[in-house]
């Protein structure tokens, strides 16, 4: 099967390089052109723009970082429209809201071609090992040609119904992490601060009913001020304000939500938006001194 992909950040170059090894030909394209070498090193093509892409490939997957971008991807000159068209489909697995899902739908559609998104749950090592959990939704007959492409990248795929309904899945799961990480971060600090030791709490927490993968991840490095970005912060907060507008549409009060997007917007004045999102606990030290 061939695949195309457009967007090698973290998660693409990740799940390109994992299709490449389970016997995908890929055409990749970047933005940033000279993040495509290490792709083809490994045996991928590469082309110049996603048109480029899209006239090559039956299946493209996208994973850009925000709305904007993948709407700049789709709509702008060089973009996908240019070459989508029936037979095609495309799969946009960014983290977006339900309306620019919706609309990349419409845009697709209108031109012949079919489209699902597929948000991910799972960060950089998931998308490393083909261990992510897919959120799709959209084109029923295009979500199952893909799933020998999501059986390579995920562990499990759910297809959610009509498209915006993966979007809004995906944005859910995020707004209950940022804020977990939230509380996380202030118990981190308030043992620190209370004279007791951190990683004996990380030890109590991991015995109990709130023992977690994130928790117990991201917990040791966090003790360290230590912050590699797996799951950038600045794409954490844009999914904390994705979902609270979601919560506006549906009149939802979420206010813990909210306080989380504080920290994180915190956070990102302080110049944390490109480290890992646990960053977010610098935020509540700098808050407490
Ligand atoms: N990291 C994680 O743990 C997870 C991330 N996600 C989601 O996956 C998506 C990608 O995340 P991640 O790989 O971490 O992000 P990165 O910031 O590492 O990569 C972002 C990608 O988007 C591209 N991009 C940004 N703006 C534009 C633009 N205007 N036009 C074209 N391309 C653009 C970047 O290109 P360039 O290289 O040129 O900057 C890069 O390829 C996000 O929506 C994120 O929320 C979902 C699950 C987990
Ligand atoms: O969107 C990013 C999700 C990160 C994770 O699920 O660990």
């Amino acid at each position: 099967m061939e695949v195309g992909f457009l967007g090698l950040g973290i998660m693409g170059k990740a799940m390109s390089m994992n299709l490449l090894k389970n016997g995908f030909k890929v055409t990749v394209w970047n933005r940033t052109l000279s993040k495509c070498d290490e792709l083809v090193e490994h045996g991928a093509s590469v082309c110049e723009t996603p048109a480029e892409v899209i006239k090559k490939c039956k299946y493209t997957i996208a994973m850009l970082s925000d709305p904007s971008a993948a709407l700049s991807v789709v709509f702008d000159k060089d973009g996908v429209l240019e070459q989508i068209c029936e037979g095609k489909g495309y799969i946009d697995m960014s983290t977006v809201d339900a309306e620019t899902s919706l609309k990349i739908n419409e845009a697709i559609t209108g031109k012949g071609g079919r489209f699902i998104e597929g948000p991910v749950s799972g960060s950089k090592k998931p998308a490393e090992d083909g261990q992510l959990i897919i959120l799709a939704a959209g084109d029923k007959a295009l979500f199952e040609e893909s799933i020998p492409a999501f059986n390579v990248l995920g562990k499990k795929s759910f297809y959610l119904g009509q498209v915006g309904n993966g979007a809004k899945m995906k944005l859910i799961v995020n707004m209950i992490m940022g804020s977990m990480m939230n509380a996380f971060s202030e118990g981190l600090v308030l043992a620190d601060k209370s004279g007791l030791s951190s990683d004996t709490l990380l030890d109590i927490l991991d015995l109990g009913a709130m023992t977690n993968p994130m928790f117990k991840g991201k917990g040791p490095s966090m003790n360290k001020s230590s912050y590699p970005p797996a799951f950038p912060l600045k794409h954490q907060q844009k999914d904390m304000r994705l979902a609270l507008a979601l919560g506006d549409e549906n009149a939802v009060s979420m206010p813990v939500a909210a306080a989380a997007n504080e920290a994180f917007k915190k956070a990102r004045s302080l110049g944390l938006g490109d480290l890992d999102f646990s960053a977010v606990i610098e935020a509540v030290k700098f808050s407490r001194e």
